[in-house]
């Protein structure tokens, strides 16, 4: 049975739990459960705070889990990034008073930092040469400067809507691009390719859609540079002289610009349907 570290908490939670439904497992129905087994695709989900997960795959205790590359990285555990998983994208930022005299890294050199990441911000600092006083927050960080214990912060940064409403900016360069990941121990269990399968059919079933439409047969190399699809378009004879019908996936974002190009074409009927799930 793989052994699963889900987040029970913050950001990643929700929607990993949602994607491992839409990946036909079952889930806990309580949220203060600790334990769910999905005996019928033989899981068993461990829900845990999202910073002890790579604890936990990295010790071998559990098999895979879903965590931030950001709390990958801080826990220095030796869990390894197995794929992305195209969600809670964040950079990681140095910021400080707007209008302050801590412009780059090296004016850290005996100041202090406040993070919720002290592994992360010591690594890059030291790495780069620069000694600074790392003050580990559990979260809230952009208010540690206005209160006095700190002389920048080094925090998760998505819109930035936060630094600036605590009067903040960022500055130096990006310590990491974080999205949220799968992660397995340093050996892959069995059953580990299986979950990868169908949380990435998860993704593709998100990003694309299916376009159908009818088309004069003579037109369809046209039609193919507008719309390629993954491999190639299925095209299909229609019961109408000098017709087909094609089938086609294209990215969901794009969905609407490549009917309106396939309509100004001369393609008719088009139509576009959801993925559910897939497989490649
Ligand atoms: N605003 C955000 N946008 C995108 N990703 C985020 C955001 N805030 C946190 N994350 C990501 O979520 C993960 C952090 O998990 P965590 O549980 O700490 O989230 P959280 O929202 O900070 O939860 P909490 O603060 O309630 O503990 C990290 O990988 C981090 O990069
Ligand atoms: O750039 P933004 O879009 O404003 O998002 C970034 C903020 O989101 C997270 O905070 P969270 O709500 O998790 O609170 P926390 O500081 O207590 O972790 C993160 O720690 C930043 O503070
Ligand atoms: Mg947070």
């Amino acid at each position: 049975m793989l052994r699963v570290a889900v987040p029970n908490k913050g950001s990643l939670s929700e929607i990993a739990a949602e994607m491992l439904a839409e990946a036909g497992y079952s889930g806990r129905r309580d949220a203060r459960k600790l334990v769910h087994r999905d005996a019928r695709n033989d899981v068993e989900f461990f829900y845990l705070r999202p910073r002890d997960i790579a604890t936990y795959v990295g010790s071998g205790a559990l098999d895979v889990g879903i965590t931030g590359r950001d709390l990958l990285l801080d826990s220095g555990s030796e869990a390894v990034e197995i794929s992305a998983l195209d969600f809670a994208d964040s950079t990681f930022r140095f910021a400080a008073p707007a209008e302050g005299e801590i412009r780059e890294i090296a004016h850290l050199d005996g100041r202090r930092v406040a993070t919720s990441y002290p592994k992360l911000v010591d690594d890059f600092l030291r790495e780069r040469g620069v000694e600074a006083v790392t003050v580990k927050l559990d979260g809230a960080v952009e208010s540690a400067v206005e209160l006095g214990v700190a002389d920048a912060v080094a925090d998760v940064v998505s819109t930035g809507a936060t630094l600036r409403a605590a009067g903040l900016e960022i500055f130096g360069p990006v310590i990491l691009e974080s999205t949220a990941l799968l992660i397995g121990g340093p050996e892959r269990r069995e059953g580990t390719d299986r979950l990868l399968r169908r949380l990435q059919g998860v993704l593709v079933a998100r990003k694309y859609v299916i376009l159908e439409y009818d088309l004069p047969d003579s037109l369809i190399e046209a039609a193919t540079e507008i719309a390629s699809g993954i491999e190639s378009p299925t095209v299909s004879p229609l019961n109408k002289d000098g017709w087909v019908a094609v089938r086609v996936m294209v990215h969901r974002d794009d969905a609407n610009e490549v009917m309106d190009r396939l309509h100004d074409l001369g393609a008719k009927g088009i139509f576009v349907t959801q993925v559910h799930a897939a497989r490649f």
